[in-house]
This record gives structure tokens, sequence and C-alpha cells, in this order.
């Protein structure tokens, strides 16, 4: 991998070979000695000879950028090259030129399909066959399907109380799925356990420097996507706060390379239930560890990425928002009438993020902004219930259609 240059520790700068199995610092264990991947520039614009005309099949347009080795047949399933589209009905419900990034189209149905592909493309090259992570539920439905794909052993950690589509998903691509009694961050802690004791390869973003690797496709996507009219604002959820610092790294590493000229405010939102990362942007640290959201995607009590998360939003000139889980089912309808994007929880949370932003005067009226649905709706119908109401029972006879819609005959 010319185009790597070193694995180093965001704590102490320490390097590491970044042709071996590693997660964190050996002087800094757990997820404050996180590595970042350094790359050499020009050995990157040397292999890139793609045009940046907004025609993205799949986040493998970027394969130059991306910590993997020339000779290693990459695990995918076609992520990435999802589009934005214009979301004028919502756009003017919320005061603003809106732009919707509708990730829940990746093959398994969320964002961190672009880590997963990255992280077993290194299981491959590594020689590693068996693989774990803990997860809410999409990250582990993610890394079944990809194991799937790539012919891996695949071992999840997973709350119990996840939603049912999670639970499913993972079965059907025919992984372990351990239904944890616990939270998803002891899920987290016992993934890592295990991951000590039985060398499984370990996809959790926290810990595995390549994930975030992957996430920031989406910020290469978004920034060749909107080059000509980079929007005011990017908005995401956070949950550990891996995906917002991915999106932020891929867009500002564009615009560092002048691949595109501006940056966007990122706006990060956060559930009432879940708020550590907004809490520690907005200097209080003292926040309950103990989450409980709708949104169980980013219903997280120990972010692992605060700190990148909050850089992510101080380098960017950005804010953080807090909503509540009514705000966020009210967006999740209102996404899906307006737009007839079908979000999950976490997905529409951005939208009522950039609601909560627009009454308190953070995003002003008529700025751009994209939306970043990270995670598809179907995986969640509980919920989705929840925000859509109720269904209305009838006979299967003419009359009952006729009062419907004809007051009566
Ligand atoms: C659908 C969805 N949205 C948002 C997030 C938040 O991402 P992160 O935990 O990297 O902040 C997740 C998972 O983590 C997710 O599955
Ligand atoms: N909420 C996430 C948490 C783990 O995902 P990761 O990509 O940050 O490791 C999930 O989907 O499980």
């Amino acid at each position: 991998m010319d185009h790597v240059e070193t694995l180093e520790c965001t704590l102490c700068g320490a390097e590491y070979d970044p042709d071996q199995v590693i997660y964190t610092c050996s002087e800094h264990p757990g997820v404050k000695g996180i590595l970042e991947v350094r790359y050499d520039y020009d050995e990157v614009l040397d292999r890139f000879d793609e045009s940046l005309d907004g025609d993205v099949r799949s986040q493998w347009k970027y394969r130059a950028f991306l910590p993997v080795a020339d000779d290693v047949e990459p695990v995918t399933l076609g992520e990435g090259g999802t589009p934005i589209l214009d979301a004028p009905r919502l756009g003017t419900e919320l005061g603003v030129d809106l732009r919707v990034k509708d990730d829940g189209r990746n093959p398994t149905g969320v964002l961190k399909d672009r880590a997963t592909a990255v992280s077993l493309t290194k299981a491959r090259e590594f020689g590693i066959d068996v693989v774990t992570c803990a997860s809410t539920g999409n990250a582990a439905a993610s890394l079944a399907g990809f194991s799937a794909r790539g012919g891996f052993d695949c071992r999840l950690f997973v709350p119990g109380d996840a939603p049912e589509g999670k639970l499913a998903q993972p079965l059907v691509y025919g992984a372990d799925v351990l239904g944890v009694r616990g939270s998803y961050d002891e899920a987290y802690d016992l993934s890592m356990e295990v991951t000590e004791r039985f060398g499984w390869y370990n996809r959790n973003a926290a810990v595995n420097p390549f994930q975030v690797e992957g996430k920031r496709t989406v910020g290469h996507e978004l920034a060749e996507q909107t080059r000509g009219e980079v929007p005011d604002w990017l908005v995401f959820s956070m949950g550990d706060g891996c995906t917002i610092a991915g999106g932020w790294k891929g867009f500002r590493e564009f615009h560092d390379l002048d691949l595109v000229e501006e940056t966007p405010r990122m706006l990060g939102v956060q559930a009432e239930g879940a708020s550590a990362i907004h809490d520690a942007f907005h200097g209080h640290d003292d926040a309950d560890e103990v989450a409980d959201t709708v949104a169980d995607s980013i219903s997280v009590g120990r972010p692992r990425n605060t700190v990148k998360a909050c850089s992510t939003l101080e380098e960017s000139g950005g804010e953080s928002v807090l909503v509540s889980d009514e705000e966020i089912l009210a967006a999740e309808s209102l996404l899906g009438r307006t737009e007839g994007i079908y979000a999950e929880p976490a997905g529409a949370a951005p939208v009522a993020g950039l609601r909560k932003a627009r009454d308190a005067g953070i995003v002003d009226e008529g700025e751009s902004v994209v939306v970043v649905v990270t995670g598809n709706g179907l995986k969640d119908t509980k919920s989705g219930m929840r925000a859509g109401g109720e269904v209305e029972r009838i006979d299967p006879a003419i009359g009952d259609v006729v009062e419907r819609y004809d007051g009566g005959d």
C-alpha cells in the first residue's frame, strides 16, 4: 500500500505499520488511542484517474483513496453511489433550499455498508475468516450481509431488544446472532473482550482504524455531487460519532486537494435521551450514560468517537442540536409524506434536527442544506407504525369506502 503512509495515534502521534492487524495505540489502549490512517497524497492522486462528473456508481470510484492493497479483490455488494435528491416540498416546510442524500439505499439499507466493505476487504487481505462486531443492529446486519458475500464466518453481539428487522436480516444472511441481555454499550465491551480472546477480526468503527475510511466515501460523494453548489449545511445524526466524522473527513479531504472549492458547516443531531456528544461539544461532561431513545441506532450512552465528532463540528464551524423522540417520529412521517423517503428513526433525526436548528436561528431561512438519511425505515416497522399512524380497517364492501370519501351515501 504505497499510498498509505502510517497509522497514527490521535492522542500521542505514535506511528504504526498499516499492514498489520491493530486496533488502538499500545500506549493508549481503549478508545483514547484511536488510530488514524495517514496517506501519501501524491501517490493517491497519481492513482486517481476518475473525473468528478457527478456520475458515481459505487464507492469504489474512490478506490485510490481507500486503504486497501492493490492485489486484493474488494468484498462488495455495490455500496455507495447513492443519489442526492432535490427535496422541494420538505424544503418549503422547513424554509430552506433542501436536498436529501439517501444512503438508506445501500445494499443492506444503511450507510455502514461503505465501512463494512472496506473492513472485510482488509480481513481478506489479513487472511482472517472469522469476523465480529457489536451493534445496535445495522452494523451487524451489514457485516452479516457482506460476510455472506465474501465467505466469512460472522459472529455478532446485538442488544436482544433491537428492532426485529435488524435481527432477522443478519439471521437470513447466515450469521451467528448473539442477543445480549443488556445495552449496546455492554455488547460493545463484550465484543472487545471476545476479540482479544479469540482473535476474530473486529469491525467496530470505534477501534478499527479502517472503518471511518469507508464512511468517508459519503463525504467524497457529497463533494462530487454538490460541486459548484456546495451546501451551507450538511446534517448527520450522531451515535458514536464516527459517521459524521467520516463524512467531514471525506469532504474536507477533497477540499484540501482542491477538488472542490468550498466546505459546508456540519450540523450534528442527537436524541435527548442519548446526548453525550452534544453535551461534550457544549462543555457539559455530566451526560447520563444510560441511553434511551426510539432512535435505536443512535442510542449510545458512551460514544466512542466523541473527540472526532466534536472536532468535526468545531473545524467546520458547525453546531449540534438535540431532538425528542416525538420530534424524530414526526420527522420520519414528514420526510415520508413530503418526499417519499422512508427512513428509520436515526435516519430521520437529521430532519428533526434541521427544524430545531431553524427554530433556534442556527440555520437561516433560505440557506442550502443537504440532509443525510443514513438508514432505511423498512428495518424498523414498529417505529414506522408509530410515526405513520393507524391503518383504518374496513369491510370488503363499497359502502365503507363511499362513507370514507363521500361522507356517506
Ligand atoms: C442509521 C444510522 N444512523 C446513524 C448512525 C450513527 O452513526 P455513528 O454511531 O457513527 O455516529 C448509525 C449507527 O451508528 C445508524 O445505524
Ligand atoms: N449504531 C451502530 C453502532 C456500531 O456501528 P459502527 O459502524 O460505529 O461500528 C450500529 O449500527 O450498530
